[in-house]
């Protein structure tokens, strides 16, 4: 498994890093990772993002490939930064103009992800820093299609997601017609690359929402461990993992198989879900331990089911307590989502928390940046959310305050843009 998925192979490299962090950066770039790493480490070159620093420790080293079957992150681990922000395209931009939109935005990120400079007028954010785990992500929304004129090559799966009873969403910090993903284990990496996209955009888009995220640093636990959310739960233990057999079919659209041809562009991309969850701390952390515990259906030290055994143990859904009830509550989260629960619909779940201050109320303004891909929404989150929707338990502490779908589309073969199979196709 790991020899085939580039994500885990940069894990792998970052294990190594570890030594190199520790002095002998030539063994954390050696063999394993010096073509991928090289961008960063000429200090001869035009073009590199070196500034004044000496060499890098692993996490600075770190790149993730941007061109390939899929996009970059989604399946890459978490990176401790993130920023979410989507675009309109301005009254004047159709067809044309997005499709070099995306031209100069794959250009600029298949450069930053190397660690190397923007091309033009770069701000010098990143230099001295290697491209930090940096990846750039991109989707066309709904809307995306009218405006360039390409309905006829919108799938049916980028349809509005239906309204849930408990949406509470800010139309303004929905939707959009272009999405960027950005993730980075170094913030000013991250924010960098941030500033250099909306540059590219230029006249041709506007930003019209903008949502900063972050999770924990790599190195931080003292062995990789599932992250927690804000609500102190482990958090992304039921996702598909990629040694699954299934896992490819559920997260990526097939390459063949049904479907009209015009929406061929879309073989070997996914659909992202993008839900702006804020949670309700203050009464979330009135609860007991053991309340906390019934509502998601899991340990809060170990995310282990409440029937027992370690984090990765199966839940025993049907296991009855001495006082008849289930074990796991009948409306504990855990339980509400699983697949077994939901004709199998599952999704992998890539989020980043997020706080945005502190309200005058004295509440934090703070959430998770929930982020799911799969092949098709309809057979992973909506079916889940509908179900979430009547009865869950976690559902009185959070509240969904925007919503987005959009379809990314594959990773671009080298020298192509993302999307160009859509747009010039
Ligand atoms: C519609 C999809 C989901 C939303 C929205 C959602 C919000 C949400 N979840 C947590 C915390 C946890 N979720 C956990 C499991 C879990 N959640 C979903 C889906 C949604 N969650 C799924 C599919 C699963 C996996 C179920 C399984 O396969 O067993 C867990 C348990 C640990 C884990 O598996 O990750 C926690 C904790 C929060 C806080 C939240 C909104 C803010
Ligand atoms: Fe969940």
């Amino acid at each position: 498994m790991t020899e085939t998925n580039p994500d885990i192979e940069i894990s792998r490299r970052r294990l190594l890093g570890t030594v190199g962090a520790a002095g002998a950066v030539g063994i954390a770039l050696g063999t394993t990772g010096g073509a991928l790493a090289h961008s960063v480490l000429d200090d001869s070159g035009s073009g590199s993002a070196r500034g004044a620093a000496g060499s890098l420790a692993s996490l600075g080293a770190t790149q993730v490939a941007f061109d390939g079957d899929h996009q970059a992150g989604i399946t890459t681990p978490l990176q401790a930064k993130g920023h979410l922000v989507a675009f309109d395209l301005t009254s004047g931009a159709g067809r044309t103009e997005a499709a070099a939109l995306l031209r100069r935005w794959s250009d600029t990120a298949r450069r930053l992800m190397a660690g190397e400079t923007a091309a033009t007028s770069d701000s010098g954010i990143a230099l001295d820093a290697g491209p930090s785990s940096l990846t750039v992500t991109f989707g066309f929304g709904h809307s995306f299609f009218e405006r360039t004129g390409l309905t006829a090559r919108r799938p049916a799966a980028l349809d509005p997601l239906p309204d849930f009873s408990s949406d509470r969403l800010d139309a303004q910090r929905s939707n959009g017609d272009l999405w960027v993903q950005i993730g980075a284990d170094d913030g000013l990496v991250a924010f960098h690359a941030l500033r250099a996209l909306q540059k590219d955009a230029g006249e041709a888009a506007r930003v019209r929402w903008q949502m900063n995220g972050f999770n924990r640093s790599p190195g931080a636990t003292g062995t990789p461990m599932t992250a927690r959310n804000l609500m102190g739960q482990i958090d992304g233990t039921g996702n598909p993992k990629r040694s699954e057999p299934d896992f490819d079919k559920r997260i990526f659209v097939p390459g063949t198989g049904p479907g009209p041809a015009e929406h061929a562009w879309m073989a070997g991309g996914s659909y992202a879900v993008v839900r702006r969850i804020r949670m309700l701390l203050d009464d979330w952390d009135k609860q007991s331990l053991a309340q906390q515990e019934q509502v998601i259906g899991r340990t809060k030290a170990t995310g282990a089911p409440l029937t027992g055994g370690g984090e990765t143990t199966e839940m025993a859904l049907d296991k009855i307590g001495s006082d008849g009830k289930p074990v796991i509550p009948s409306n504990a989260h855990a339980r509400i989502s699983a697949p077994e629960q939901n004709g199998g619909a599952a999704m992998l779940r890539r989020p980043f928390s997020f706080h945005d201050g502190i309200g005058p109320d004295g509440a934090p303004d703070a959430g998770l940046l929930f982020v799911c891909w799969q092949a098709d929404p309809l057979r992973g989150f909506v079916p889940v959310q509908r179900k979430l929707d009547r009865g869950d338990a976690l559902s009185q502490f959070i509240r969904h305050e925007s919503s987005g779908l959009y379809a990314v589309p594959p990773g671009p073969r080298s020298g192509e843009y993302v999307g160009q199979r859509l747009l010039e196709g």
